[in-house]
């Protein structure tokens, strides 16, 4: 995680597709909490694959786990998030790849997107014959707004960068991962006179009632996973869905 002028770049690096299991979870929200500590003066989120951002989930976390591990796993995305999604520090995501599902919820906590071509990006869980949380869906509609938001999670839509640029889910496309950080530089340099505490008091007023939302009702939002996932049915549905996964690599 380099700080250059009170800015890091913190770059996800889980071989292959930067999937997020609890430990790479508890790695990010470690280093969203030393950053905070750390006064930084801005963050770039991005990735170490050439291909994706970040796969979303591990879904082997949710595939028959241990009922502790499971809610281990669903605390720690929690915590996580809450620490992004309220960060006093300007967050820029570098969408240097595809950025399925919780991919796509890691790049919507950030205040500003940029995207490369040619990748796809969007809450696609429907798809997938799982439900995108409450608090994923709040993300998408603060990007894009209600009638958007309504047709692509009830769809599971994947957006092209362009269409993405279209409907105002990423700000701007980059032509490679170097410019790609250089437009998130320039974000954060647009950002760097302005008063601190002004701009996070603002950043979380608008983000207060998503927040909230979670944070008073962490435990049933975590009971509803649990009892999702749980479901014989979601099961097979994930055994299917992984056992697609490996086939196409096979
Ligand atoms: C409103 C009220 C609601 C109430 C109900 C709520 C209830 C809550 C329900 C539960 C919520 C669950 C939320 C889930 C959010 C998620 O994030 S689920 C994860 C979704 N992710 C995806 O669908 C992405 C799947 N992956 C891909 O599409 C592709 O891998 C890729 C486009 C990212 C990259 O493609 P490519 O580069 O070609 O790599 P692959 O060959 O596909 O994969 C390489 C390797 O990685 C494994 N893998 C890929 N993704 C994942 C993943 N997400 N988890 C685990 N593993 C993954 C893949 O199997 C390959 O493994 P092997 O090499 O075969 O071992």
């Amino acid at each position: 995680m380099p700080l250059k002028m009170g800015v890091a770049t913190v770059t996800m690096n889980r071989p292959p597709v930067n999937s997020l299991n609890t430990e790479h979870l508890e790695t990010l929200h470690r280093t969203f909490i030393r950053l905070e500590n750390e006064k930084c003066r801005g963050m770039i989120l991005t990735s170490s694959s050439p291909t994706v951002f970040s796969a979303g989930l591990d879904i082997r976390e949710m595939y028959k786990p241990e009922l502790e591990k499971a809610r281990k796993f669903w605390r720690t995305l929690q915590d996580m998030w809450l620490k992004l999604y309220s960060s006093p520090y300007p967050t820029v995501a570098a969408i240097n790849g595809h950025a399925p599902a919780g991919g796509c919820l890691l790049s919507l906590s950030c205040e500003y997107r940029v995207i490369v071509p040619k990748v796809r990006m969007g809450l696609n869980e429907t798809q997938l014959g799982i439900v995108a949380p409450q608090w994923f869906q709040d993300c998408m509609r603060n990007a894009i707004g209600e009638r958007e938001a309504e047709k692509a999670l009830i769809a599971g839509r994947m957006f092209s960068s362009e269409e993405a640029l279209k409907v105002g889910l990423v700000d701007e496309i980059a032509q490679n991962k170097e410019e790609c950080i250089q437009k998130a530089e320039a974000f954060l340099a647009s950002q760097a006179n302005l008063p601190m505490l002004a701009r996070k008091t603002v950043k979380l007023g608008f983000r207060h009632q998503t927040l909230s939302r979670l944070l008073t009702g962490r435990e049933a939002d975590t009971k509803i996973f649990i009892d999702y996932i749980f479901q014989p049915k979601v099961q097979k549905g994930l055994e299917m869905y992984l056992q697609s996964l490996s086939k196409k690599a096979a």
